[in-house]
């Protein structure tokens, strides 16, 4: 593309749209593709557990490996350039969100709920997959949870922002393989600055981490 098919702002606006829409068209999935791709990503999450727990002797191990490496080919005959797009309509339930995306087998997945008014919450448990110290949930794996739960609540606001800052206090140790529970509000707004505060406790209601995270809108 020249600079000269570009000088003109209304082509280059035209130009922007239908390379929008093209990016959107190759990153939206079919719903009967979204459907069985949540299927899969489920059998993904329960084989990458099976894998941090699995005993089974080395050849069972190199055998099964192999079948693996074979259904990734199959995977990757047809392969887009980026993730799907999933309704980024302010609740956060991207689809390929590696906190709440069904179709993202790293993601637990944590279903996050927008409040009204600026808040969130989420109910989830963690696996041993997320383990960081021996029995607890991996600090960094709290630390993401709680960014995207600071961020829905930010967006249910009419706030959203990129994170700015995002402050954590590591209370207790969190363990994994029981029901937490999240929570999110706004605490504040100031410009294209919203801060929020939140925190996840565990079964008995004690606060194992809080955070509190700055949103800024970009300018651009
Ligand atoms: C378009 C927004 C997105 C909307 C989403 C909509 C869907 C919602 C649905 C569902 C929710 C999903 C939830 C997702 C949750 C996960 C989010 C992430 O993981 S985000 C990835 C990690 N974060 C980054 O990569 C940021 C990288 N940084 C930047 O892009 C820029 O630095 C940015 C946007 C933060 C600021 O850039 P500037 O150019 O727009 O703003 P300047 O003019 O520099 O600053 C504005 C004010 O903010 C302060 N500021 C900016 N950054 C700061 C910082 N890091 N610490 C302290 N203050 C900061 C500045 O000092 C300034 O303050 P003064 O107006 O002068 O008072």
């Amino acid at each position: 593309m020249s600079e000269a098919g570009t000088a003109d702002p209304t082509r280059r606006n035209r130009i922007h749209e239908v390379w929008d829409r093209r990016i959107l068209a190759e990153r939206t999935l079919a719903d009967d593709q979204v459907a069985a791709l949540a299927d899969l990503a489920g059998r993904v999450r329960a084989l990458t557990d099976a894998v941090v727990h699995t005993r089974v002797p080395a050849d069972e191990i190199a055998a099964v490996s192999a079948e693996v490496a074979a259904l990734t080919d199959r995977l990757s005959a047809v392969r887009g350039e980026a993730p799907p797009i999933g309704s980024h309509d302010g609740t956060g339930r991207a689809l390929a969100s590696p906190v709440s995306g069904p179709l993202n087998p790293i993601a637990p997945p944590v279903d996050i709920e927008p409040l009204p008014g600026g808040g969130a919450r989420a109910a989830f448990t963690l696996g041993g997959v997320y383990e960081g110290p021996p029995t607890f949930v991996h600090g960094g794996v709290s630390a993401m949870i709680l960014d995207q739960l600071l961020g829905v609540a930010a967006a249910a606001n009419g706030t959203p922002g990129m994170t700015a800052t995002l402050d954590l206090r590591y209370r207790r140790p969190t363990p994994y393989g029981v029901r937490l529970t999240a929570e999110a509000r706004v605490a504040r707004v100031e410009g294209r600055k919203t801060w929020v505060d939140a925190s996840i406790a565990a079964p008995d209601g004690r606060t194992t981490v809080e955070a509190t995270a700055m949103f800024v809108m970009p300018a651009r």
